[in-house]
């Protein structure tokens, strides 16, 4: 599945610049290339109603907090997901190591034009003016050809590590994504190993990417940004971010509120809805705009592992939700359409194929 997802970015080919990050570690201020006018959003007082919602997936009630959490948030934190804190660690730990490396062994690893894996800047990069504080490593399936490049000799502890955290984040995704659909009531109790039809394709190979993203410290981080304002291409988005102590790292946007901080909470992932869930649930379930900012004294680090049905599989408002007498605001998109739409458009995406 990892060579369609592939050749679904395949037809989006980048300009090399639109690659290559910089040396950060050579820089004593930001260079103008990367500057952005942030406006000091600031953060609401209202600290109650605006802490993204931790569920405890062993809670008797998930499926209603989950549910909660995605229409009135399209985000929340999960503790109790039964993958060990070691895990997490590791891979963290791996990714660590990649991008302490010199810039020069990491560009050997750059992913090609049309290329989809490897090193290199943020895919929404051309859509803005100024670049991010922000190098990233694709990973889609095996890392192999990418981890001999760069550890000829002693790769096979990366690959593993990479491997072994793709299949427990593929576990929890479909187990999540269960409870999510639960939750919209597409299906009663007794229905529930009977999916419906359009939701048959997590048995096949679903479509997924494991994106590995640095956030080097910054000599002035309120003139940066580590990921402009975007929403994914997924059903949903799992992510473990390093819990560094002060300032900067991810925030999402809540309509009525503003940019609220995705605080660390230990062992804790951050599930995100992504524009694919937002389709199928016909907009009940928000995909959720997200940026980073960066901070002057850590390194943060995050992976984010994206889920969404194979590429040629069509995604639109689901039957059950239509029944209701709802008319379906999105029309029907196969998931490689989707992207392709996505990369010429991004936040105009949802628009164009808006009914
Ligand atoms: O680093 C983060 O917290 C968010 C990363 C992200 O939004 C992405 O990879 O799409
Ligand atoms: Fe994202």
């Amino acid at each position: 599945m990892s060579s369609t997802l592939s050749e679904a970015y395949r037809d989006h080919p980048l300009h090399l610049h639109h690659i290559i990050p910089l040396d950060f570690n050579s820089l004593p201020d930001v260079p103008e290339s990367h500057v952005w006018a942030n406006s000091d959003d600031d953060f609401p007082a209202d600290v109650d109603r605006s802490t993204v919602p931790v569920i405890d997936l062993s809670d008797p009630d998930a499926t209603g907090l989950i549910g909660h959490a995605c229409e009135a948030w399209g985000v929340f934190q999960v503790v109790n997901h039964g993958i060990p804190l070691s895990h997490l660690r590791d891979a963290e730990s791996e990714a660590r190591r990649l991008f302490s490396l010199p810039v020069r062994q990491k560009l050997k690893a750059l992913r090609a034009p049309a290329g989809a894996t490897g090193y290199g800047i943020a895919r929404i990069t051309p859509f803005f003016s100024k670049y991010m504080w922000h190098e990233g490593f694709t990973i889609m399936n095996s890392a192999f050809d990418h981890a001999n490049t760069l550890w000829p000799n002693d790769h096979a502890r990366f690959c593993d590590v990479m491997d072994n955290y793709q299949k427990k984040m593929r576990i929890l995704a479909e187990q999540l994504t269960k409870l999510i659909f639960k939750s919209l009531d597409i299906y009663s109790e007794e229905e529930e190993e009977e999916e419906e039809e359009e939701m048959k394709w997590w048995d096949d190979d679903p479509s997924t990417a494991l994106q590995l993203n640095s956030y080097p410290s910054c000599p002035d981080p309120s003139r940066a940004l580590g990921l402009a304002p975007h929403t994914d291409t997924s059903i949903i988005t799992i992510l473990h971010q390093s819990t560094i102590s002060t300032g900067g790292g991810l925030q999402i946007f809540k309509e009525g509120i503003g940019w609220i901080p995705v605080l660390p909470v230990s062992g804790a992932l951050v599930v995100n809805v992504g524009d694919l869930l937002h389709i199928l649930s016909n907009g009940r379930y928000t995909s959720v705009l997200h940026r980073v900012f960066v901070n002057q004294n850590w390194h943060r680090l995050s992976m984010a592992y994206f889920y969404s049905p194979p590429t040629d599989s069509s995604v639109k408002p689901l039957a059950k939700i239509l029944n209701s007498g709802q008319p379906p605001r999105y029309r029907s998109v196969t998931v490689r359409e989707f992207i392709s739409i996505k990369a010429k458009s991004l936040d105009k995406a949802l628009s164009i194929i808006e009914i």
